[in-house]
């Protein structure tokens, strides 16, 4: 899905929830385990019943990988069974040498069809510009994280600043608006405007908001700009809302909340 579409997509809908298919079979509702594949049935009552306010759907595959092959069957059904308006992103975290790296994209690109991947920047460019040469796809890289250990490398100084802040400003000279985005945590809320300072354009993916305890008004007031240019993730918040036979009321109870708080920024 290329930019405008995405933006038009947002527009339409009123909406930039991404919601997190972080569907950890541990937390699934015990009736589902009289099916062939609980964790696809799962999702795929979680899809019908979020999919009308949300623009994104974010599947992390560690609770996929976690499960061997049968994780990898039920993440690419998941995968087919999410409606083509909706932008997908595989959070994979992956960043590898160059010959590796075009593995890992082959993957996320052409095997799996997802929009996009999220990366590690941390071994440089010939690491992440593998993910770059896909048309309408787009490489997800990791900015700013929201858990503690941000502070240990990212908000560490280096040079004149911080090291996020030379990691996204370098990357995203390595690619364009229309195939980079950033993840910055909802939980990091006294960088955001700087980020926005150093990347006003690009689209920023915010996981954090919901579990995590980041402030969706404080994100979109500091983070959205002329053509909104966020997507706010929401994973267990929403996915694990119930965890009974009425688990996907529940869903598209606290996904619908999140969709209205939205508009509100719209
Ligand atoms: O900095 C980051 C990067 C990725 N994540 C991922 O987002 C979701 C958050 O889940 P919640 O249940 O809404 O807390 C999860 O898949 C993380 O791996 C992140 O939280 N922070």
């Amino acid at each position: 899905m290329n930019r405008q579409t995405l933006i038009e997509q947002i527009r339409k809908k009123k909406s930039f929830l991404c919601v997190g298919l972080d569907s950890d079979i541990s937390k699934i509702p015990t009736h589902l385990f009289a099916t062939e594949d609980p964790v696809f049935e799962f999702n795929k009552a979680i899809i019908d019943a979020t999919k009308d306010h949300t623009v994104a759907y974010k599947i992390n595959t560690a609770f996929y990988e976690a499960q061997g092959l049968k994780g990898w069957i039920s993440m690419g059904k998941t995968l087919d069974y999410i409606p083509k308006d909706i932008f997908t992103i595989a959070d994979a975290k992956r960043g590898d040498i160059g010959n590796t790296a075009e593995q890992y994209a082959k993957t996320f690109f052409d095997t799996y069809p997802y929009d996009s991947v999220t990366v590690a920047p941390y071994m440089g460019k010939d690491s992440v510009a593998p993910f770059l040469q896909f048309p309408n796809k787009w490489a997800i890289v990791l900015g700013l994280t929201s858990n503690e250990g941000s502070k240990d490398f990212q908000l560490q100084p280096s040079g004149d600043g911080l090291l996020y802040e030379k990691v996204m400003q370098t990357v995203a000279g390595w690619g364009t608006v229309d195939n980079t985005m950033f993840v910055v945590g909802a939980t990091r809320k006294e960088q955001l405007e700087r980020v926005r300072e150093l990347i006003p354009d690009h689209f920023l993916l915010i996981p954090g908001v919901g579990t995590q305890g980041g402030d969706l008004a404080t994100v979109a007031k500091a983070a959205m700009n002329k053509d909104v240019s966020i997507l706010v993730n929401v994973s267990r918040a929403i996915i694990f809302a119930g965890s009974g036979m009425d688990y996907a009321d529940l869903a598209a109870k606290a996904a619908s909340e999140y969709r209205e708080q939205m508009e509100q920024f719209l």
